[in-house]
């Protein structure tokens, strides 16, 4: 098929498109690897020689106290922050060190923030579809022939996110909930490997803890899912292995049993929230 068939065939997947997936390498390893980490904030320690290792397709929650240094874990992979001493690879090939934050992007780990930041006044559609078209990786004076190819990614991160009836309502009109599942959405729009995600159920309803629960575990395995998150039972009910944040460092790690019944957790963190 000739260059101009391929481009007036609208069924035709693109090689660049089936390309998008990032290369990253996790053959031999995990998909993220933190190695004795160091940051300081005019001379305040707040990561302090942080190890830490997440499995391809792992669902992690990260838990700790507050100032335990979780968010500027996350600042670090992303490349917000960048750390004074330590490695930070993605998978086996990515440096995250010698990179900046739209190239980490651009590699597939996509982060949530604790605000939902959903465009309010367009429909949940348009706001995935603009998810798309921001992608850098897809080539973008292709995007009226690409059409047909969003639009199934569309309809497939709809049902993932259960927002299918809401298709062509406002964001405007969701529940906190629904806005924050939109923008895990948007995130999925440009199949992230890795997820990272802050704080989902701050402010949410029992019942949309629950379907975050599922959305979120249902997530793992296609996709690397690192949670921070300060509800307890909202983390006991999605849990395989936690790792606990003190002072910069892993105080520790395990299933929630483990670390719920670490003396060491129960005096730092877990017994102020218990
Ligand atoms: N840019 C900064 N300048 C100075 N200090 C900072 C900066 N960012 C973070 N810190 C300090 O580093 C420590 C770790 O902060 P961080 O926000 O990473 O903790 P956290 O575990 O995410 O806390 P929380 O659960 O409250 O969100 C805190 O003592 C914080 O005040």
């Amino acid at each position: 098929m000739s260059f101009f068939q391929e481009l007036t065939d609208r069924e035709h997947v693109f090689e660049f498109l089936t390309q998008v997936q990032s290369p990253v390498d996790v053959r031999h390893g995990p998909i993220l690897y933190l190695e004795d980490v160091n940051v300081s904030f005019d001379g305040f320690k707040a990561i302090n020689n942080l190890n830490l290792t997440i499995d391809d397709g792992e669902l992690r929650c990260i838990i700790g106290p507050n100032g335990a240094g979780k968010t500027t874990m996350m600042d670090i992979i992303t490349g917000k922050t960048r750390p004074d001493t330590g490695s930070v690879w993605f998978g086996s090939r990515h440096n995250l060190l010698t990179m900046n934050e739209p190239d980490i992007a651009s590699l597939g780990i996509g982060r949530k923030f604790q605000k939902p930041t959903v465009f309010e006044a367009l429909t949940v559609f348009e706001n995935l579809e603009l998810a798309m078209a921001t992608d850098k990786r897809v080539f973008p004076t292709l995007t009226a022939i690409m059409k047909a190819e969003y639009r199934d990614r569309i309809d497939e991160v709809l049902e993932m996110i259960g927002l299918e009836s809401l298709r062509d309502r406002l964001a405007c009109i969701l529940s906190h909930g629904q806005k924050q599942w939109l923008e895990i959405g948007m995130l999925l729009m440009q199949k992230p490997r890795l997820l990272l995600v802050d704080e989902p159920v701050a402010g949410m309803t029992e019942q949309e803890m629950e379907r975050t629960a599922e959305l979120l575990t249902s997530l793992a395995g296609k996709q690397s899912v690192v949670v921070v998150e300060h509800d307890m039972g909202f983390v006991r009910s999605i849990a395989r292995k936690v790792t606990v944040l003190h002072q910069g460092s892993v105080l520790a790690e395990g299933s929630m049993d483990q670390v719920s019944n670490d003396p060491e957790v129960i005096k730092v963190y877990l017994g102020e929230e218990a």
